[in-house]
């Protein structure tokens, strides 16, 4: 639904070049929810706004649908017809909910509708309907200031599905709301992707919202995509720092002379006794360190780091085992010294 290839943006800024995407390739399938992740700079927003056009990219090309919106001229505020067009097929969410203050939440809603020249009566009706879809429709002669942040971007989310588009960019969306309404307005996109085959791309720099709601993720840095694919697909990268960032998990060896391993699971093996097979079949004790289960587009994944006595060149045939049994095992480079001056220090505690 979206492909970019070969992105590029450099800005001027006081005389020199800031290259804020680098070479971009993305591909986003229809009808799925896709998140961009990154820290402050990373060339996030910018790709958000290369991809509906907000700006032109130095070089490279953005398909939306098929249509190679790069192709079409203008930009911004002047783009030209066909881009207007091609844009209102596109929705877009800010972190700032960028409502009129000065309008009601119906009038809000319906202004692209307006810019569309939708005759009044269906403006209303299709304004109406949509606050209903977003759970507002009693506040449609409410203005801005009487909502809650969340209701605020209820109404945003609302106006950017006015033109019916399939494609909807959320720049940010809930980085002004706290924990819970960020989760409820991260439920309704989930409900308004299902129901409507909307395709979602959104930007964040909170791993929690890609965990929530996303199936596919990319991670950005210093304007390049670095890892990307599906959240079932990224779990089976051996070490990828998405997946290590989604399903972090905690723990030390317990002593010097420790193998400590990353063990992720997939759905029907996360069932399996894998644990105590391996514990059963090579005769060794083996110690949780931590661990973190989930589930994700429906399927049941997990982490989880586990110990097993003595360096890895020992246990080479355990790991074997269970990477036998479809799991995907990462060996930790552990720090020994580090964690044998907590470990006996943890054992005299104990032992008092
Ligand atoms: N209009 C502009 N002119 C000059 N430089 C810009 C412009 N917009 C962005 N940049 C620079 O491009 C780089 C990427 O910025 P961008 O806003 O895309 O990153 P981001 O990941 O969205 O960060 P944030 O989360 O802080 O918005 C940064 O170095 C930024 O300073």
């Amino acid at each position: 639904m979206i492909t970019t290839t070969g992105l590029t943006k450099v800005y001027q800024s006081r005389g020199r070049e800031v290259t804020a995407l680098d070479d971009v390739d993305l591909q986003v399938r229809e009808g799925e929810v896709f998140g961009v992740i990154g820290q402050s700079g990373a060339g996030k927003s910018s790709l958000i706004r290369c991809v509906n056009l907000l700006e032109r990219p130095t070089s490279g090309t953005v398909t939306v649908d098929g249509r190679d919106l790069t192709a079409l001229a203008g930009r911004g505020l002047r783009a030209g017809k066909e881009l207007r067009e091609a844009r209102s097929r596109i929705g877009m969410v800010f972190q700032h909910f960028n409502l009129l203050s000065s309008r009601t939440v119906q009038d809000n809603v319906e202004l692209p509708l307006e810019i569309l020249k939708v005759s009044g009566a269906e403006r209303s009706r299709k304004a109406l309907e949509l606050l209903d879809l977003v759970g507002l429709a009693d506040k449609a002669r409410a203005y801005p200031g009487q909502l809650s942040g969340g209701q605020k971007q209820r109404v945003g989310i609302a106006r950017a599905l006015a033109g019916d588009p399939k494609v909807l960019l959320s720049d940010e969306a809930t980085s002004a709301l706290d924990p819970e309404t960020t989760r409820s307005i991260l439920t309704l996109l989930r409900e308004l992707n299902r129901a409507l085959g909307l395709t979602v791309l959104l930007i964040t720099h909170e791993m929690d919202v890609v965990k929530t709601v996303c199936d596919s993720a990319a991670l950005m840095k210093k304007g390049k995509v670095v890892e990307s694919g599906t959240v079932s697909e990224l779990l089976a990268t051996p070490g990828s720092e998405l997946a290590r960032e989604l399903f972090p998990v905690g723990g030390h060896a317990s002593g010097p002379d420790r193998t400590v391993l990353d063990v992720t699971f997939h759905g029907e093996t996360a069932t399996q006794p894998v644990i105590s097979q391996l514990s059963r079949t090579y005769n060794i004790d083996i110690s949780i360190l931590g661990a973190a289960m989930d589930t994700v587009g429906g399927r049941q994944i997990g982490r989880m780091r586990i110990e097993l006595p003595g360096p890895y060149e020992e246990n080479v045939v355990p790991v074997g085992f269970l990477r036998e049994q479809g799991l995907q095992i990462d060996v930790v480079d552990d720090n020994p010294s580090a964690a044998a001056a907590d470990g006996p220090a943890l054992a005299e505690e104990a032992a008092e």
